[in-house]
């Protein structure tokens, strides 16, 4: 009992240690038993499922860990658009979700976050402290997020925006593999997040995707919050060769970036405030 009630304590906490923080949920010492047969990965214990949301293209991610008897889950980039079909899957695939996290501040859609809190008590909301956003919990560079067994480590990308991170999958025998890297608009398929807007720079973000994304193994799988061209994973080797931007010298990338001629995104002037408050305004009324 006692055991128990430590790890109870232990739930949903953030804490310090000497090299980095933690975020938990639920610890494995506790596990009564190890179930199996869910829709997993490789290793038996991860529930993945890639999530699209056609009017912005956006992906949101759904992890959790099945071999633990909760189940606890997370959702990388929800869309407020999209919350009841994500929650109707969290709810068939017998999950209990419990952090709605996102890579950053997003400038083209709402995030699901705030809806996810009304309609789902309990859920946590998580940003990066360096996105200067509202949220229940904030990570920085090194943090790892825990649900069950598997962790999630923070890496700081900014470029795209000031605060973006990317969550990956960390390396272990009993973490999936390969691993997984959600780059939200830092890296995205054989393309990257523009960098004219939200202190967005176009030499942090090569410098970034060289130093914290292509510093991973070649076959860490790369799962981007956007794609525009009909692609769904890509890996950190593939876009090393391939990715027509980041490939180029850092004068050249720059030089294309500074040449995107992109429109803004058309939800801008309301997706940036309302993902500055996670989404939270507005909760009440699409909630109803
Ligand atoms: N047309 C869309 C916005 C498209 C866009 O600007 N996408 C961003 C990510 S969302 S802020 C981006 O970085 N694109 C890079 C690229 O090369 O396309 C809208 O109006 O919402």
């Amino acid at each position: 009992m006692l055991s128990k009630f430590r790890f109870l304590q232990f739930s949903a906490t953030l804490f310090s240690s000497a090299s980095s923080r933690q975020i938990a949920t639920f610890s494995a010492k506790f596990r009564p038993q190890m179930e199996m047969g869910s829709a997993t990965n490789n290793n038996g214990k991860l529930v993945f499922r890639q999530l699209f949301e056609k009017d912005s293209s956006t992906y949101t991610y759904l992890l959790a860990d099945a071999s633990h008897p909760d189940k606890p889950a997370l959702l990388v980039d929800p869309v407020d658009k999209t919350v009841d079909r994500d929650l109707s899957l969290v709810k068939e695939l017998g999950l209990k979700l419990m952090y709605a996290i996102n890579t950053h501040v997003h400038a083209d859609h709402v995030t699901g976050t705030g809806l996810l809190k009304s309609k789902a008590p309990g859920v946590k909301s998580i940003i990066s402290k360096a996105s200067k956003a509202k949220a229940d919990l904030f990570v920085e560079p090194g943090d790892r997020i825990c649900f069950g067994d598997l962790f999630l480590e923070v890496r700081a990308t900014p470029g795209h925006t000031l605060g973006c991170v990317t969550y990956v999958t960390e390396d272990g025998p009993d973490q999936p593999q390969p691993r997984m890297a959600f780059t939200g608009d830092a890296l995205l398929i054989r393309g990257c997040g523009r960098t004219d807007f939200q202190g967005g720079s176009s030499e942090q973000l090569y410098n970034v995707c060289s130093k914290q994304i292509f510093t991973l193994p070649k076959d860490t799988l790369v799962y981007p919050a956007h794609d525009y061209k009909g692609f769904s994973v890509s890996t950190v080797g593939e876009e090393m060769m391939y990715n027509p931007r980041l490939t180029k010298d850092e004068e050249t990338f720059k030089n294309i970036m500074a040449n995107l001629n992109l429109s803004y995104p058309k939800m801008i002037d309301i997706a940036v405030p309302a993902n500055m408050v996670c989404g939270l305004q507005d909760v009440e009324s699409k909630a109803s």
